[in-house]
């Protein structure tokens, strides 16, 4: 009997042939999600170029394995149709001949001609782009006045919302091409060329909407030409505050690294070398997502002169004096001559108590133009020894990557306190997400209009006030459509691992199956820590010796060390590790090109962590990606938060009604969660799966401690212990309640 043809409520739009195109296949032709079907109005230049082609991450082979170890499915050469094959050669081939002038120059002069507003709007419309002008930043009226108003403004209200929200609509030029960087934006050279090597074909959605809206034209009068500068926006040039919400994958990371590395890089030809301290600060939830932002802006400000560093422990990021640390406290006689550099008396019976001090010496200021950061790294080196947050007057740029989880309970704080921190008038915020709830744009207003009430107690003259931005890509808080969504009810916690063993076997899906098999690698993400790790333990020994065993599978946490997870994420990327069990430490950011799937394990805490956790594939628009979620009797509460992401996922990709995974009958069916069910399953997450023992002391969120094969071993020797008692007469024989005795696995 198979399970998942029981249990499986999948995706028939998403049936796949065995040989399907897996994300892990290679590069993407076209990263964008929306508009596939309308020719965009492309200029020649895209049309034309030629770029080099990235790197696999899985090494092809062209040796058949046999089925029960091709956990990638059909050879990747055989996939890879002889047309598409001739294409990859024949753009490898051209690549070698690139020259910088088709990069830069050669182009410039067919992409400098605008769009006019009709064709703007079309080309905005198609790839389900919005833009809008946030206008809730009047300063807080005094309270008299504000009740007087109160109730006009009510009835005003309804009879201006339906006009003023056209009003506040943008249609930006689209950026079709990246050539258009430099030839209508005028970004460095050097810039473009590093862009250039990271061989991007098009820019995706959000690249195409929040470029042209955060660089400075450079070509005066060109947005006159089109028409209605303020239904386009032309008349902020540049000088705004972005809040931007699109899909997971979708190349968020240079649609804010460009505009930033473009802007410090004309300051710095304006203003000179030397301002003191970080120029842009982007803050990261994590370790992780932070170090491959990094990279990221290391790769596009090569050879420009700007520096983008990590925020490690130790780093100074501010001028502060060196302190003295008591670093011991020895008892000494009082006649005592080891006079260190300082010594008091405790009038203790002849004795003293000497506390040895030693300065430290700071470390030297961190240069980096760029530094990239968690909100607790660089919070704490901006804390002084008195508790004050030092201040960061240097820094132009703030960018909130996964904004939304930054400015959640969590991370608040924190992050409030270094967006403070950052204290010069002309600072630019940028908030970015796949996921942002209405409370976390009033929170974003709120803290805009805070500071701003402060700057203007200040003396210091102001700049004129930017405005908020908002640039929507789809459907706001909707997983991305190029993925299929499996939604799979285990019943309990042995049902989902005995689904998750199926799924780490290559020749366990029938090809009739109701979903496409899952292929390694891909993720699996646990509840909690303790979860991961007894989850790690309990497969370890499941991918056999001849594949690799264990050094396939690893967990990465947050309880290793730094270097530890570094080297895992390493092996992960490289293709040693085929499984990885995480938490949500991975769930966002996290850029893994070629992964072919995502496991829920433990059903996500939101419906915004599903979003994320299941964006970790289908990256820059790839195809063939899987999203498996188990869930047992006690998620039940819970599955119609992330059934309606899927739904909403697939009406996005246009599948019919029939065709989609989820059901409305299984909608229907499903209880809707209260809101407190829904906070309180976000803060604690599921609570039976929580480190809780039950009242004969069993641990309810174990998954087990021991590997199976480990357990096998045991159960066998333990069993031929008890048969040859028995068989000597020295214990009955007993027939044991199955149900009765605690879940050991399975043999
Ligand atoms: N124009 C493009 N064409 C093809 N690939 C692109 C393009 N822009 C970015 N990418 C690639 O897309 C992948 C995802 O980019 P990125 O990590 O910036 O996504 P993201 O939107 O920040 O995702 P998330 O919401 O998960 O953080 C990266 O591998 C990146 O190199």
């Amino acid at each position: 009997m198979n399970v998942f043809k029981l249990l499986s409520r999948s995706s028939k739009a998403a049936q796949t042939t065995p040989a399907q195109k897996l994300p892990s296949s290679g590069a993407v032709a076209n990263p964008q999600l929306f508009g596939h079907d309308e020719p965009t109005a492309t200029s020649p230049e895209t049309k034309k170029s030629n770029k080099r082609k990235r790197g696999k991450n899985i090494e092809d082979t062209s040796v058949p394995l046999p089925a029960d170890l091709d956990f990638f499915g059909s050879s990747k050469k055989d996939d890879m149709e002889p047309t598409a094959q001739a294409a990859e050669k024949k753009r490898k081939r051209a690549s070698q001949t690139q020259t910088d002038a088709e990069v830069t120059g050669a182009h410039e002069e067919q992409e400098t001609e605008p769009y006019n507003a009709d064709e703007s709007k079309r080309i905005l419309r198609l790839h389900k782009l919005k833009v809008t002008v946030l206008e809730d930043f009047a300063p807080q009226e005094d309270e008299a006045q504000s009740e007087k108003s109160k109730k006009k403004r009510k009835k005003e209200k309804k009879v201006v919302e339906k006009k003023k929200d056209s009003k506040k609509q943008l249609f930006p030029q689209p950026l079709t091409s990246f050539a258009q960087l430099r030839s209508r934006y005028g970004i460095s050279r050097r810039l473009a060329e590093n862009l250039n090597e990271q061989a991007y074909t098009l820019p995706t959605e959000v690249q195409l909407g929040a470029l042209p809206l955060l660089l400075r034209s450079r070509k005066a009068g060109e947005d006159q030409q089109n028409g209605d500068s303020i239904a386009s926006g032309a008349e902020y040039r540049g000088d705004i505050d972005l809040l931007s919400v699109a899909p997971t994958g979708s190349g968020k990371t240079i649609a804010f690294l460009i505009p930033i590395i473009d802007a410090l890089l004309s300051e710095k030809a304006a203003e000179g070398e030397g301002e003191d301290g970080p120029r842009a600060i982007v803050i990261a939830p994590t370790r992780e997502l932070a170090s491959q932002i990094v990279n990221e802006a290391r790769k596009l400000s090569k050879g420009t002169g700007l520096k983008a560093t990590l925020m490690k422990k130790g780093m100074e990021v501010v001028e502060r004096p060196e302190v003295e640390d008591v670093i011991d406290e020895v008892e000494v006689p009082d006649h005592s001559e080891q006079e260190e550099e300082s010594a008091s008396d405790s009038g203790d019976e002849g004795k003293a108590v000497q506390q040895k001090k030693r300065k430290r010496r700071r470390a030297d200021k961190s240069k980096a133009a760029i530094l990239v950061t968690t909100p607790a790294a660089l919070l704490n080196a901006l804390k002084q020894d008195d508790g004050a947050v030092a201040e960061l007057p240097s820094v132009r740029h703030v960018v909130l990557d996964e904004a939304d989880v930054l400015l959640d309970p969590l991370f608040r704080e924190q992050t409030l306190s270094v967006w403070n921190a950052c204290v010069n008038p002309l600072l630019r915020v940028g908030l970015w997400s796949a996921t942002m709830g209405s409370n976390i744009e009033a929170l974003a207003i709120s803290t805009l209009n805070a500071r701003w009430t402060t700057l203007s107690t200040s003396k210091t003259p102001l700049p004129s006030r930017r405005p908020l931005v908002r640039l929507v890509i789809g459907l706001k808080d909707t997983a991305i459509p190029n993925i299929a969504h499996q939604l799979t009810y285990a019943a309990t916690e042995q049902g989902k691992l005995l689904g998750l063993r199926q799924l780490l076997h290559p020749t366990a899906l029938p090809t009739n199956s109701s979903g496409p098999p899952l292929r390694p690698p891909f993720l699996v993400f646990t509840q909690t820590i303790p979860r991961a790790i007894a989850l790690h333990s309990e497969l370890l020994y499941d991918i056999p010796p001849e594949a690799g065993g264990s050094s396939r599978i690893a967990v990465l946490h947050a309880d290793l060390s730094g270097t530890a997870r570094e080297s895992i994420m390493t092996k992960f990327r490289r293709g040693d590790i085929w499984v990885l069990i995480t938490t949500d430490l991975l769930a966002r950011g996290v850029d893994f090109r070629g992964l072919n799937g995502v496991v829920n394990y433990d059903v996500p805490n939101s419906a915004a962590a599903y979003v994320h956790r299941v964006g970790r594939t289908g990256r820059a628009g790839r195809a063939g990606g899987v999203a498996v979620t188990l869930y047992t009797q006690d998620d039940i509460p819970y599955v119609k938060l992330i059934a309606n992401v899927i739904r909403a996922a697939e009406k996005l990709r246009g599948v019919p009604e029939e065709e989609q995974s989820v059901k409305q009958w299984l909608l229907d069916a499903l209880p809707t969660p209260t809101k407190r069910e829904k906070q309180e399953l976000k803060k604690k997450g599921v609570e039976a799966r929580r480190n809780v023992k039950t009242e004969d002391g069993k641990n309810t969120a174990r998954i087990s401690t021991k590997s199976g094969y480990e357990r096998r071993v045991d159960n066998r020797k333990r069993g031929a212990v008890k048969g040859s008692k028995q068989r000597a007469g020295q214990e009955p024989r007993k027939v044991e309640d199955a149900s009765e005795s605690e879940f050991e696995g399975f043999e």
